[in-house]
């Protein structure tokens, strides 16, 4: 999918806000305790280890587990305007991931020069229309 370390990381953020529910996943509760406000607080709470109430899946805790993800989780708990920065660009990629802006905007764009050059064409028919059948009017009555 072309994610790389830091998308993961600051994508597992998401997991800040809502809980999880038994009846859905089989898991149960928020990873945070203001689980409707957007901070750092997951990877506050993912360092702290067990918190009583609060919810680690086995895909948070891989994030402790690996180096590489680690250092981000790190970076993220201390530092709260680089998870937000960095979860922008990665939410943005995650979004677009699968569709190519320039490609269809190209192609967007021939198909409205089609359209112009079609009405442009149009309209100078109808006006050699009206001057012809002013000429032929002007022509008629001088007769
Ligand atoms: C390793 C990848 C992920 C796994 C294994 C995972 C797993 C889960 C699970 C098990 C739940 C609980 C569902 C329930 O019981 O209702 C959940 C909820 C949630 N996830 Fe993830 N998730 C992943 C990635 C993400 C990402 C990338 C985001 C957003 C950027 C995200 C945002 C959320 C949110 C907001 C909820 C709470 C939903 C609610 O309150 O109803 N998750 N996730």
């Amino acid at each position: 999918m072309g994610l790389s370390d830091k998308d993961i990381v600051a994508l597992s953020g998401g997991h800040t806000l809502g809980k999880a529910h038994p009846d859905r996943s089989g898991f149960d509760g928020p990873w945070t305790s203001e689980p409707l406000k957007f901070d750092n607080s997951y990877f506050v709470e993912l360092l702290k280890g067990e918190s009583e109430g609060l919810l680690k899946l086995p895909t948070d805790i891989a994030l402790l587990d690996d180096p590489a993800f680690r250092g981000y989780v790190e970076l993220y708990a201390k530092d709260e305007d680089a998870f937000f920065k960095d979860y922008a660009e990665s939410h943005k990629k995650l979004s677009e991931l699968g569709f190519s802006p320039v490609r269809s905007s190209n192609k967007e764009f021939a198909k409205s020069s089609v359209i112009i050059a079609q009405s442009a064409v149009g309209v100078a028919v109808a006006a050699a229309v009206v001057i012809l059948s002013y000429f032929y009017e002007v022509h008629r009555k001088t007769k």
